[in-house]
């Protein structure tokens, strides 16, 4: 099967001023649709600099990114928006939820932009948020609101999930069920989500591993048996 995303020599590069910042270098990797992909590195390895160039939110300065056989450097603006709203979620460590807007509202924000979104009562209901919905987010707690940020994500039922650090903030109990919700969405409905992290733990439950050093993929390896989210532990 044609992979989701092929990448071939993917590099960024940030000019500042007289120095140039090798944020991503040479990425070459094919991603088969379906995968839970785990980026691990350390601070400034590249990780956030990948996922933006695989969501269209940033371009590569050479190389190519290949998503579903497309070269997205061919992509007109108006190609690109579509793809950012329809084919790809991102989650961030920091929510990002609209504080003046209830739950239910805040994923019907993500619903709303789409052609073919799930329905915001069945979504909620999948993150174990139903009895939260009219509630706001100060009212939640952290992973209460990582867990609307996933929802309002998930609504718009894209075909890949991208994923920022999404329990940077939370403790591991919380932390668990979020990769718990992600792992699902992965499994039981085959998108194709890939989860950046500093935690090496969460790799084990990754079908691909992308280790990262000095804005290059210095691993890329296939974990035959991915461990359950309810087993990571750290
Ligand atoms: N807009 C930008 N302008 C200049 N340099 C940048 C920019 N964005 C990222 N960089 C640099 O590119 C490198 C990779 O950054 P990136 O954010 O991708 O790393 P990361 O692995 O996600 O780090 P972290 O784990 O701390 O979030 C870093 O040296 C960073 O300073």
């Amino acid at each position: 099967m044609a992979p989701i995303f092929r990448a071939t020599q993917l590099s960024r590069l940030y000019q500042m001023g007289e120095v140039t910042v090798p944020a991503l270098v040479d990425a070459t990797f094919d991603i088969p649709s379906g995968e839970l992909v785990v980026i691990l590195g350390p601070s400034g390895s590249g990780k956030s600099t990948l996922l933006n160039v695989l969501g269209g939110l940033d371009q590569a300065t050479s190389g190519h990114c290949y998503y579903r056989g497309k070269d997205l450097a061919l992509f007109s603006e108006k190609e690109l928006t579509l793809y950012r709203r329809d084919s790809v979620g991102f989650i961030f460590q920091f929510y990002n939820l609209l504080p003046a807007l209830t739950v239910w509202e805040n994923v019907e924000m993500g619903a709303s932009l789409v052609k073919e979104p799930l329905p915001i009562d069945e979504v909620l209901e999948r993150v174990g948020l139903a009895e939260r919905a009219h509630h706001f987010p100060a009212q939640l707690s952290g992973g209460e609101q990582q867990r609307v940020a996933i929802a309002r994500a998930a609504a718009k039922n894209p075909d890949v999930l991208l994923c920022d650090e999404p329990t940077g903030a939370l403790d591991l109990v919380i932390g668990r069920k979020v990769l718990d919700f992600l792992q699902k969405i992965n499994q039981e409905q085959g998108k194709t989500v890939f989860i950046i992290t500093h935690n090496g733990a969460i790799a084990k439950m990754a079908h691909r591993v992308l280790v990262m050093g000095s804005g290059r993929i210095v691993e890329n390896r296939v974990n035959a048996q991915p461990c359950a989210a309810e087993e990571v532990t750290w």
